[in-house]
């Protein structure tokens, strides 16, 4: 299980989604973006479903204490905007703990902290107002979502300045095999470059334009 994220993690994240495209698979998750730059994230996801506060008054983190070291936490707050579900204290507690970081299908709040802490958060964008009383975590490792991208418990969750992807854990290896295909496919085509060749005639030699097309 480490070998795999130790591979997926030579990696661009841009080779692995034109493997998955190449399988159709669809896991690039629109509109997520790292809280700063330089994060290399990688992990299996230890999942968590909110949905707004009812007669249960929710509050936000207190799952914590479950999540494996080395997960990535994946926050399902369907997309919310208007309020948090992640901050600087969590942050503190889980870079403790050795969680590799987090994701949130919504926002977070003390973001200057959170960056100071180098703790990679990769999220719809950030605000101030607290979830406390507005959201409740209704079930751990369950399937959820961050926007039209199924994460199921355990999937790899791989996170970089270009974004973030959902890599099925069952799909992994065959994922993983053709990404590194790509990269080696692309490296030629780099090598070519270097020398002068014309990157018409260096993407014409390897096939570029078709890497990420289904066979
Ligand atoms: O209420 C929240 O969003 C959590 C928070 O600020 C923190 O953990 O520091
Ligand atoms: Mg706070």
């Amino acid at each position: 299980m480490e070998q795999i994220l130790a591979e997926y993690k030579k990696l661009s994240i841009g080779v692995i989604s034109d493997a998955m495209d190449r399988l159709g698979i669809h896991g690039a998750c629109f509109g997520i973006s790292p809280l700063a730059q330089g994060y290399r994230m990688i992990g299996r996801a230890f999942t968590v479903k909110y949905l707004p506060a009812a007669s249960n008054r929710g509050t936000v983190g207190d799952y914590i204490d479950d999540v494996p070291a080395g997960s990535v936490i994946v926050l399902d707050n369907e997309g919310r905007l208007d309020c948090t579900v992640w901050g600087e204290l969590i942050t503190t507690a889980v870079k403790r703990m050795g969680i590799a970081g987090t994701v949130i299908y919504g926002v977070c709040r003390d973001v200057s902290s959170c960056i100071d802490l180098k703790y990679p958060i990769f999220s719809r964008g950030k605000f101030m107002r607290t979830g406390k009383d507005r959201v409740q975590a209704t079930d751990v490792n369950v399937p959820v979502s961050i926007g039209d991208v199924l994460v199921k418990p355990g999937d790899i969750l791989f996170g970089t300045d270009d974004g973030l992807i959902v890599i099925p854990w069952e799909k992994g290896e065959a994922i993983l095999s053709i990404a590194q295909s790509i990269a080696e496919t692309e490296e030629a085509i780099r090598q070519e470059v270097l020398k002068g060749t014309p990157l018409k005639q260096a993407r014409e030699k390897y096939d570029y334009h078709r890497l990420q097309s289904k066979q």
